[in-house]
């Protein structure tokens, strides 16, 4: 059980305020967009949250199993480990290593091995990484990306190694998962797989998924809850069918006339 409060949050880039004064939540097991013109701060928000940016002001607090923690100032390997994973707008995948190598090295990021028996390869070392490697692999299966397993990340067709981006983000176990654009440069049939792949993770993972996308059918299809920034700022919140219906939200982002 993880749910997320941002409360009166600010960044400040110089003089640009890219986030003024944001209060959002993010409740357990919900799948929200996150939608707005280029340059709203879509971005800058998941830098401030996976801790890339430190908050000019305002907090981010993650509870979690009932604890509750201020991520604020903390390093993001720590909000890491607290649960909190990302993909990237461009690809960030270890384009040289093979498929299962790159989730493997997010498993062992989160992996509580002493550095004493990975050192020394103790029976119980060799033990943990017989059991990442299966747990890699049947993650992989489940994106079907299992048979490409061996293959290098840089030679996968653009939409799968998108794919691979999300398996290594939820290799590290996370409870809530920000996706940041993951339908950029996919073609509609590579869109409608991951739109349903979304939906398959949000169910079989019971994961609490923030989703920043331009695609405006994945957004209207996928999320339950929308918040839609413009200039740094919340202009309105709802369900797709409201968002799609508000006068402010189509005069500043969708481009329709009142
Ligand atoms: N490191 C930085 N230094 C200075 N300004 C920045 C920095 N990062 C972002 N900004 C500025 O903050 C504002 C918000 O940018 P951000 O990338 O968060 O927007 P976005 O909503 O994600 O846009 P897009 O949809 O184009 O990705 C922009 O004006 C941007 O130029």
């Amino acid at each position: 059980m993880s749910e997320l409060n941002i409360s009166h949050l600010t960044k400040n880039f110089g003089g640009l305020a890219a986030i003024q004064d944001l209060n959002l939540h993010f409740g357990d097991n919900e799948l929200i967009g996150l939608i707005g013109p280029n340059g709203a701060g879509k971005t800058t928000l998941f830098n401030l949250i996976t801790g890339v940016y430190e908050p000019s002001s305002g907090t981010i607090e993650l509870t979690h199993d009932g604890k509750t923690t201020k991520l604020n100032g903390i390093a993001p390997f720590k909000i890491a480990q607290l649960g909190i994973s990302r993909t990237f707008q461009n690809i960030r995948l270890f384009k040289d290593l093979s498929v299962l190598d790159n989730v493997l090295i997010a498993m062992t990021a989160n992996a509580k091995e002493s550095v004493l028996s990975s050192m020394l390869r103790l029976p119980s070392f060799y033990k943990k990484e017989d059991k990442m490697r299966e747990e890699a692999t049947k993650l992989l299966g489940l994106f079907e990306l299992e048979d490409k397993k061996d293959n290098l990340a840089k030679n996968l067709p653009y939409g799968e190694q998108r794919r691979l981006e999300i398996v290594r983000a939820l290799a590290t176990k996370p409870s809530i998962l920000f996706l940041d654009e993951p339908a950029a440069g996919m073609n509609p049939q590579e869109t409608e797989e991951l739109t349903q792949l979304i939906k398959r993770i949000q169910k079989e993972f019971g994961l609490t998924i923030v989703l920043i996308e331009h695609d405006m059918s994945l957004v209207m299809e996928v999320c339950e809850r929308l918040y839609v920034l413009e200039y740094g700022a919340l202009i309105s919140s709802g369900t797709p069918e409201e968002i799609k219906q508000n006068k402010r939200v189509i005069q500043a982002y969708l481009g329709g006339e009142e």
